[in-house]
């Protein structure tokens, strides 16, 4: 699949989001951190935010939710018109109808994984899951370093996602910049979320497309 790169709103002026998500018509995504302060220890934004996001661009949204209870507020992303929408592992309590949830209201399935979260105890949700998220950093801040120690799992759950068929995107979140992203896509990654390396340079245009170059191989 071509690489996809997804910016992160997250490293962006919360003020002006609607200009910031202009500033990056080149993205494939925009990655919208939603957290509640209780999964992690910081607070975003939640669904009114995504719904304003939503009629403000016609950039995909990719929600990657750090929430408590996704079971619970998963669906309604998707019903509002999230492309993507993502639940933790860690949180989920009943990830297979939630992520049916998903799907079902038109949105793909997101199942992440935090970076000290094995991939096999998953192996027979792959059906039900459209992207597989490893974070590369501990979840709840940008602008972290990323975490080499993730690599191999990266590679395992591209072994992984061949042996069902390969339709499973495999996005990588944290600490993605120039100097780690091609180290990720060698793993085998193939949707990159990145926030401070796109949001904090000078020309996020340009940034995102030397992401993308780099990760091409
Ligand atoms: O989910 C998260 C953090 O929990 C990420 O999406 C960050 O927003 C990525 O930021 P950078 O590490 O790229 O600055
Ligand atoms: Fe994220």
């Amino acid at each position: 699949m071509a690489v996809q790169i997804s910016p992160s709103i997250l490293s962006a002026d919360f003020a002006r989001l609607a200009d910031e998500a202009a500033r990056v018509p080149n993205a494939d995504w925009l990655h919208v951190d939603v957290m509640d302060n209780h999964f992690v220890p910081n607070l975003t934004l939640g669904l009114p935010v995504v719904e304003a996001l939503l009629k403000a661009t016609s950039t995909p949204i990719d929600c990657h939710l750090m929430i408590e209870d996704p079971d619970r507020w998963a669906p309604a992303y998707a019903e509002a018109g999230a492309g993507s929408v993502t639940i933790h592992a860690e949180a989920a309590k009943a990830p297979v109808r939630t992520l049916r949830q998903i799907r079902a209201a038109g949105a793909r399935s997101g199942f992440a994984l935090n970076p000290a979260t094995a991939v096999e105890p998953y192996e027979d949700l792959l059906p039900e899951i459209d992207m597989l998220l490893l974070m590369t950093v501990e979840p709840g801040f940008g602008g972290q370093k990323f975490l080499d120690v993730v690599l191999p799992k990266i590679r395992r759950a591209r072994e992984l996602i061949a042996k069902h068929g390969g339709q499973v995107w495999l996005q990588v979140d944290g600490g993605v910049a120039a100097d780690t992203i091609e180290r990720c896509a060698e793993a085998g990654a193939d949707v990159f979320v990145a926030g401070s390396a796109v949001y904090g340079a000078a020309d996020p245009y340009t940034a995102i497309e030397h992401l993308r170059s780099l990760a091409t191989t």
